[in-house]
């Protein structure tokens, strides 16, 4: 297993403090209409920190991820990346409301995969991760097109470069996301659900592939995943959610050898029945 990242060491500041985490909910409330699906939810991720999220369909683990990209906005509450608020910004010695370059700025620190790919099917694999660095970064084309390459052999497809993403498997599908997300060198790596929409038999390539990455960089994780197994093999710590709340969360051992929560006990039964 990977150790635990040391806390930075910090000055004693407000933003220092900040810092301190590479993400940081703070009473996060999230409703739509009158569903509150979020409620007053405080956690904390270290830089280098894998951190998985399980619990009941409808819990809002999803949601938690789609707010950090900040494709949903909090009902209450503040959430921090790097020490940077998602809703204010700083302008002088005044706060006022995020503007989109903060939000971008943001944004370039995150990557994130998702259950159905999410690739552009009109681009070949090449484009599809060249496309964010050259247009959101800047990077000279040139220069996105060899980090592809360099990232199509880390995942096993250096021949597909040239393929359009209908021609090729789902777990290939997900492996070219997963290079797509990586090609705008993140800091965090969001992972919804991964592997749920693969046939039995690519999920396995896929876990292999992301457990690589987990144990060779320095990335920030924070997953929601069904595979518990996967959860077991990656994280340093275990969040266990029911209805908008942290119930319980530790170690991966702890939490799915000795949980002290019934309603633990309950759906880790549940999961691991089906
Ligand atoms: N855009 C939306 N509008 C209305 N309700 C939503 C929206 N997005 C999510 N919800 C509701 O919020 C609740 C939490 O959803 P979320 O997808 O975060 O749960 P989850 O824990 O990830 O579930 P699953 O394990 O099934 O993916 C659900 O009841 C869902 O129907």
């Amino acid at each position: 297993m990977i150790p635990i990242p040391e806390t930075r060491p910090g000055d004693g500041s407000q933003a220092e403090a900040d810092k301190q985490w590479m993400i940081r909910f703070d009473k996060v409330v999230k409703r739509f209409g009158d569903v509150t699906v979020l409620r007053e939810l405080d956690f904390h991720v270290k830089p280098g920190e894998h951190v998985t999220l399980i619990g009941p369909s409808g819990s809002g683990k999803t949601t938690i991820l789609r707010l950090l990209m900040t494709l949903e906005r909090v009902t209450s509450g503040t959430i921090y990346v790097d020490g940077q608020c998602l809703s204010h910004m700083r302008r002088g010695d005044r706060l006022v409301p995020a503007d989109e370059r903060h939000l971008r700025r943001i944004r370039k620190k995150i990557g994130m995969v998702f259950q159905q790919f999410n690739l552009f099917p009109n681009m070949n694999v090449l484009r599809n991760i060249t496309e964010a660095p050259v247009r959101a970064l800047g990077v000279p084309r040139e220069q996105a097109e060899e980090r592809a390459r360099e990232l199509l052999e880390m995942v096993g497809l250096a021949d597909k470069a040239l393929e359009h993403p209908s021609r090729l498997s789902g777990g290939q599908q997900q492996r070219v996301a997963i290079a797509r997300a990586l090609a705008m060198d993140p800091e965090v790596l969001l992972l919804d659900e991964v592997t749920s929409a693969l046939d039995p038999e690519l999920v396995a390539g896929v876990q292999n592939l992301l457990r690589d990455i987990a144990r060779s960089s320095n990335l920030t994780l924070l997953c929601v995943t069904h595979e518990m197994q996967f959860a077991r093999d990656i994280s340093h710590r275990v969040l266990m959610f029911d209805k908008g709340r942290i119930i319980e969360e530790g170690p991966p051992e702890q939490i799915f050898n000795e949980p002290t929560q019934q309603r633990t006990r309950d759906f880790l039964q549940a999961v691991l029945n089906t």
